[in-house]
């Protein structure tokens, strides 16, 4: 049997979000792109991840908006109807079928071939297809590799055998189980606990540290933890599990204490692992498994026509970020296929450094919490002179308005030496989009003495700005 071959300037393996967006900027550079994909176009963001969990936790946020306001609280009577918000949810997931998105890939003049990608060598991937005929796909110029990542299972006895959920099954359940065991306190475990127990769920969250959220500024995970247990969430810190097993219908986590949970579902949110291990790295001298090692413009070292984006590389395992660095990992494609330089020096065209420096991100749990830069931990890690300020959101005339009784905390990093902010946390209902004015000082490096003139409107909940700056001053 012969193996057809194609050639095209830039072959992408995965046809996720970060995938999507390498081959449209490689073909608006005038490059010609191919997308290799095994499941769905668009990828976990679309159907297993953002999209599906955001809509999971909408229903419950308008809710609690309306009821944060006396008058119009009279006017919620009811509950929220679970089934229309499930079909919310698969409506913005198009029922798992990818046919609106590989109708975008078309119409960008994007090539797209479906089945499992693996590297065969210098610029070539082969593509095993459904049917299990081959197709050689060769690069002109660059390989992405945009294969993404999967949920981790952390090594607890027995934890295979019990099917236990992913996120996927998380954020594509068909009805709220009657007790859900949350294995994993990060993004992941808070928002699906936050989500499921307002659907209906009793939910038990495990977390193995005394922090929820510990990757974010203390404070955050605090008042996460506080409002999972207003809601009714039995939130257990400091509870590693060291075992589980499946009794009748009944699943069964033995924590480290000796305890036994019970629960009809366990959804492990313990992290994530990346793709890299079935995509014949060892053809290239790279070592199959682990996140991708890129340096700054996403180019793997030691092999210049090979690109790691996205979730694979383990940077920042953000749709957004993703994004962000496909931009930039296209524009290095391009600028290198035309024979020039590429400037590595920060924050130029090609190099992804808001991944080390402004990575701005939202917990979407009531409150929320958008984080960007630096946490003060960060800052005292990397010893850099740095004060933090903190200013109680509630007392702000906007916050007040905008919800009654309003409670929220928004944190600033500064840099006491340059005096720029290194990283800003807000933590509060609706503070998710407040975090852009936040990325843009970080990323700008906007001086503390020129943000005086950046006027906050009264009476909107931005006006934190001006008491943060106030609480700086002293
Ligand atoms: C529950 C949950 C909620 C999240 N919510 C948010 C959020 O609100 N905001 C946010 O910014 N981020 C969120 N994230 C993170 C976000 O989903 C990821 O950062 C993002 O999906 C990464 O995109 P990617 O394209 O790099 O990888 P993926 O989306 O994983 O895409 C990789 C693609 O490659 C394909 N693939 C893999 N191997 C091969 C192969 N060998 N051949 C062919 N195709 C292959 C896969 O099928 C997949 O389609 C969430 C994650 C989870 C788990
Ligand atoms: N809103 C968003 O932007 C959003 C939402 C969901 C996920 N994400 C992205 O996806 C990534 C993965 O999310 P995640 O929640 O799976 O990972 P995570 O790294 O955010 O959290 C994993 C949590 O599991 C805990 N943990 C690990 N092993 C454990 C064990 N054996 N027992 C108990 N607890 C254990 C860790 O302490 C940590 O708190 C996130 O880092 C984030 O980048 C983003």
């Amino acid at each position: 049997m012969t193996t057809a071959e194609q050639t095209y300037d830039v072959v992408v393996l995965g046809a996720g979000s970060t995938g999507e967006n390498v081959a449209d900027i490689a073909v608006r550079g005038g490059l010609s792109a191919v997308l290799v994909e095994s499941e769905l176009v668009g990828g976990e963001c679309s159907y297993w991840a953002c999209m599906p969990s955001k809509t999971l936790l909408r229903g419950s946020e308008a809710l609690a908006a309306a009821r944060a306001v006396s008058g119009a609280a009279a006017a919620v009577t009811g509950e929220q109807d679970v089934a229309a918000t499930l079909a919310r949810r698969d409506g913005f997931t198009s029922h798992w079928d990818d046919a609106s998105q590989v109708s975008w890939v078309e119409g960008a003049g994007i090539a797209l071939v479906r089945g499992h990608g693996r590297l065969a060598g210098e610029k070539r991937v082969v593509v095993t297809r459904a049917d299990g005929s081959e197709l050689v796909l060769v690069a002109r110029h660059a390989v992405a590799v945009c294969t993404g990542s999967r949920a981790a299972l952390p090594p607890v006895d027995g934890l295979p055998d019990v099917q236990p959920w992913t996120p996927r099954e998380a954020t594509s359940a068909k009805e709220a189980p009657r007790r859900l065991l949350v294995l994993g306190g990060g993004y992941v475990g808070c928002e699906m606990a936050t989500a499921w127990q307002q659907l209906g769920s009793a939910v038990t969250l495990l977390q193995h540290g005394q922090q929820l959220l510990p990757h974010l500024e203390p404070a955050a995970g605090q008042a996460v933890e506080a409002s999972l247990r207003a809601l009714g969430v039995d939130v257990q810190l400091g509870t590693g599990v060291t075992a589980a097993r499946r009794d009748g219908d009944e699943v069964v986590l033995v924590c480290d204490s000796g305890d036994e949970v019970r629960g009809d579902e366990v959804l492990v949110a313990a992290g994530r692992e990346a793709n890299s291990d079935d995509i014949g790295l060892d053809t290239v001298g790279l070592e199959p498994g682990g996140y991708l090692e890129v340096d700054e413009s996403l180019q793997v070292p030691g092999v210049p026509w090979l690109y790691g984006v996205g979730d694979v590389n383990g940077r920042q395992l953000l749709t957004h970020m993703g994004k962000y660095q496909a931009r930039q990992a296209g524009h290095a494609i391009v600028t290198r296929a035309r024979g020039e330089q590429v400037d590595l020096a920060d924050w130029s065209p090609s190099v992804a450094t808001a991944d080390r420096l402004a990575t701005p991100s939202v917990v979407f749990t009531d409150p929320q919490v958008g984080a960007v830069g630096l946490t003060s931990a960060q800052a005292a890690e990397q010893g850099l002179p740095h004060r933090v300020v903190e200013y109680p959101i509630g007392d702000v005339a906007g916050a007040s308005v905008f919800a009654d009784g309003y409670t929220g905390t928004a944190i600033a990093v500064v840099d006491t030496e340059r005096e720029v902010l290194l990283g800003v946390t807000f933590i509060g209902p609706g503070v998710a989009e407040l975090l852009h004015s936040a990325t843009i000082a970080v990323v700008g490096e906007v001086p503390i003495s020129r943000l005086w003139h950046a006027v906050p409107s009264y009476p909107t909940i931005s006006e934190v700005w001006l008491r943060l700056l106030e609480t700086y001053r002293g």
